[in-house]
C-alpha cells in the first residue's frame, strides 16, 4: 500500500501558488524528485510532512488525509533527514540521538550509531568535532531512532565530498525504510529511487522508472538535467549547462513553461500541456514523441 500520496496538490505562500496540481505516489523502491533550485521540491517535502497546508488537492497518508491523521503514528512512521548543519552546535551527539528516541529507549543510542557506521565511542563528541559525512551519519541515526516506515531526504548528500556521498548513499541503500529524496542530482536518485518525478517551475513535467527517463528521457528538460548534472565521480558540468552557470530564462508565465529555454519549443507550446501517457511514462511536453528518438 502506498504510505503517503499527493493528489492534484496546490501550494503556496501567503496566496502565491508555487507547486501547482501535483499528483505524486510514494511507492515502494524510493521515489525521487528532481528539479532545479525554486522548483518547489522543498515545498512539497513540507507538505508531506504535514508542515504546509495544501491551498488545494490533498496529502492521503493511508487512507485519511493528513489532517485528520494521528500526529503521533504520523511522526513515528515519516521521518525527515535534515542536512547535517541542523545539528545543535553545543549538544554531543550521544545527546543529540537519545533526545530522538522515547525515554524509556535511550539505551539504544550505541545500537543507534552502530546502524549507521558510526563508532559508539564518538557519542562524547560535538558536531564540529565530526567529518562531514560522519556528521550526516548521525543526522540519520535521529531520524531512525523511532523505527520510520518512511524518510522524507532532502539533499542528503550534497554537501558532502563524492567519496563520502558514495557512502552515505550506501548505507541510504542499506537500510529498509522507504525513501522519498529530493536532490538536483539525477546520479543520486539513480542509485537510490526506482520511480522518479521531476520538477519544473512548480509542476511535474515528467514522472516514470528512474532507468527510462535517465536512458531515454522524454522531456526536454529532463534531458537538460540528465546532461548537465556531472554522474558520481564522472566529470564536471560543461559551463553554460543547467548547472553549469549559464544564465538560465525564467519560466514562462503562460503555456509551457520550459518553453522559453527549449529547443524544440514552437507555436504550440503558447498552449499549456497536459500530463499523458507516452511509452511507459507521464509527460508534460507537446513535443514528447520527438525528444524520445535522439536521446
Ligand atoms: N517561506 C517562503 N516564503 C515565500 N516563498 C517561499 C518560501 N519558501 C520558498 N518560497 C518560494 O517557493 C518557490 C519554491 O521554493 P522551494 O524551496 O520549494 O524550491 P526548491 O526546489 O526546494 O529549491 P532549492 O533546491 O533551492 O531548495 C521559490 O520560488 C521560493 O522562492
Amino acid at each position: 500500500m502506498t504510505l503517503l500520496r499527493a493528489e492534484g496538490v496546490t501550494l503556496g505562500y501567503g496566496r502565491r501558488p508555487v507547486v501547482h496540481d501535483v499528483s505524486l505516489d510514494v511507492t515502494e523502491g524510493g521515489v525521487g524528485l528532481i528539479g532545479e533550485s525554486g522548483s518547489g521540491k522543498t515545498t512539497l517535502a513540507r507538505a508531506f510532512l504535514g508542515l504546509l497546508t495544501p491551498m488545494s488537492g490533498n496529502i492521503w497518508y493511508g487512507d485519511q488525509t493528513l489532517e485528520k491523521a494521528d500526529p503521533r503514528k504520523f511522526r513515528r512512521d515519516v521521518q525527515p533527514v535534515f542536512q547535517a548543519e541542523a545539528l545543535d552546535p553545543r549538544m554531543r551527539i550521544g545527546r543529540s540521538v537519545a533526545e530522538a528516541l522515547p525515554r524509556a529507549a535511550r539505551s539504544r543510542v550505541p545500537e543507534l550509531l552502530r546502524q549507521v557506521g558510526l563508532d559508539p565511542e564518538l557519542a562524547g563528541r560535538r558536531p564540529h568535532e565530526l567529518s562531514g559525512g560522519q556528521r550526516q551519519r548521525v543526522v540519520i541515526a535521529r531520524a531512525l531512532a523511532v523505527g520510520p516506515r518512511l524518510l522524507i531526504l532532502d539533499e542528503p548528500t550534497s554537501a558532502l565530498d563524492v567519496t563520502v556521498q558514495a557512502k552515505i548513499l550506501g548505507l541510504l541503500e542499506s537500510l529498509d525504510t522507504e525513501r522519498l529524496l529530493i536532490t538536483h542530482n539525477l546520479a543520486v536518485v539513480e542509485r537510490l529511487c526506482r520511480t522518479s518525478y521531476v520538477l519544473f517551475a512548480g509542476r511535474v513535467v515528467e514522472s516514470g522508472p528512474t532507468a527510462d527517463l535517465l536512458a531515454a528521457p522524454a522531456h526536454p528538460y529532463t534531458r537538460a538535467l540528465r546532461d548537465a548534472v556531472p554522474r558520481l565521480g564522472g566529470p564536471p558540468p560543461e559551463a553554460g549547462s543547467a548547472k553549469g552557470g549559464g544564465t538560465e530564462a525564467a519560466p514562462a508565465a503562460t503555456g509551457c513553461a520550459y518553453r522559453l529555454r527549449c529547443p524544440l519549443a514552437g507555436p504550440e507550446c503558447e498552449r499549456a500541456p497536459e500530463l499523458r501517457d507516452v511509452r511507459g511514462r507521464r509527460v508534460a511536453c507537446h513535443r514528447a514523441e520527438d525528444v524520445l528518438p535522439v536521446t
